[in-house]
């Protein structure tokens, strides 16, 4: 998948300020993700520099606003830049900084059509237990980081990112909240629907 001038400089941009972004396949999932489930309001959890906000703008619907919440302003400065040079008017994105779980309370249960997760591995259960309430029936959940650098299989592998993103995808995979696929993109995406 090959990116334009505006995710490659978003992409450059982020590793300048030493920030990890979703692979080019992982942002053609999320943008087909959101096209599929024709998305007016999205949640993105992790803004950094903005490549996966504009990924998840190019599937929404023309008039959907992406809500993305990151603790770093200087980080989403470089995002609201990027998503102007992207061609999307403000009013498309609503920026909210501050760490995850003071934010997502404010938000409206089962208002949202997407939630995208990507912060650290250790938040992902609150995470998760916020996305079960801010999506509508149908909505989907995908979060990012999901094969853990590729230590998720393997046994020995004890650390707490791999640790607590293979029991938050364990509790998932058993919840009769969720019906999940593992994308095999980019850092893994585990994708959920909303049941
Ligand atoms: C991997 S980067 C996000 C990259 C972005 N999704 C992309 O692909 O362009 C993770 C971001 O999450 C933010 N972050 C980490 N923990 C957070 C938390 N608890 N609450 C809010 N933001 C957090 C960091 O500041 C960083 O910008």
């Amino acid at each position: 998948m090959t990116e334009d001038l505006v995710l490659r400089t978003a992409r450059a941009l982020a590793h300048e300020v030493g920030l990890d972004t979703v692979t080019p396949g992982a942002g053609a999932a999320l943008r087909l993700l959101a096209a599929a489930g024709n998305a007016r309001a999205v949640v993105e959890i992790g803004t950094g520099t903005g490549v996966s906000g504009v990924w998840l703008l190019r599937g929404m619907r023309t008039d959907g606003v992406l809500t993305t919440i990151d603790g770093e302003i200087e980080h989403q400065r470089i995002a609201r830049q990027v998503f102007t040079e992207a061609g999307f008017p403000a009013g498309r994105s609503r920026i909210i900084t501050g760490r995850a779980l003071d934010v997502l309370p404010r938000l409206a249960d089962g208002a949202y059509d997407l939630v995208f997760v990507d912060t650290e591995a250790t938040s992902f259960a609150a995470c998760v237990e916020a996305a079960q309430r801010l999506l509508r029936p149908g909505g989907v959940l995908a979060l990012n980081g999901a094969l853990a650098d590729s230590r998720i299989g393997d046994p020995a592998a004890r650390d707490v990112e791999t640790v607590t993103t293979r029991e938050t995808i364990k509790a998932i995979r058993e919840s009769e909240y969720w019906i999940p696929a593992l994308l095999p993109v980019g850092h893994g995406l585990l994708a959920a629907v909303r049941c």
